[in-house]
């Protein structure tokens, strides 16, 4: 744990019973817990994206798959119900990384990020508007979005 998190910083101390407090600790400490990994795997994810962009970048394939997104919100959407999560939630939640994993991959097409490095071909061509892309996908706020 980070040196400066205080587990207990609350505005309900000195306010609530210190036994309920006691109880929203220990659950507390579970929902941190559960936050790092979240933030973990978030980063592991984000490593192949990196990836898969940089692939994307060499190949000057368009950064994003409106297919490939279909079938994954579709699954999203079995596996949140099986788990009793809220549907819509989870497709939020996915079209909400989505969207800057490919905010990552169009960088990287324009040679912003690290795996593209100053005189790679694929780094200094210009984003290839012409294809199917989130260009033209509302949620992702138009063409130059
Ligand atoms: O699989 C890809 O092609 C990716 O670029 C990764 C990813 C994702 O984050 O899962 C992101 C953008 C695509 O539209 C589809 C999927």
């Amino acid at each position: 744990m980070s040196p400066d998190y205080d587990p207990h910083a609350s505005s309900l101390t000195g306010r609530t019973d210190p036994e309920v407090l006691a109880e929203l600790y220990a659950i507390r400490g579970s929902i941190d817990n559960i936050d790092a990994s979240l933030v973990y795997l978030l980063a592991e994810r984000f490593k192949f994206t990196q990836r898969v962009g940089a692939l994307k970048a060499r190949h000057e394939l368009p950064p994003s798959d409106p297919g490939r997104e279909a079938a994954q919100i579709e699954r999203l959407h079995r596996l949140a119900i099986e788990a009793d999560l809220e549907p819509a939630f989870a497709e939020k939640f996915l079209n909400f990384i989505i969207a800057e994993v490919i905010r990552h991959h169009r960088a990287l097409a324009a040679g912003a990020g690290p795996e593209a490095p100053a005189g790679d071909p694929a780094a200094d061509a210009a984003p290839d508007r012409t294809r199917t892309d989130a260009g033209d996908d509302p949620r992702r706020g138009g063409a130059d979005a």
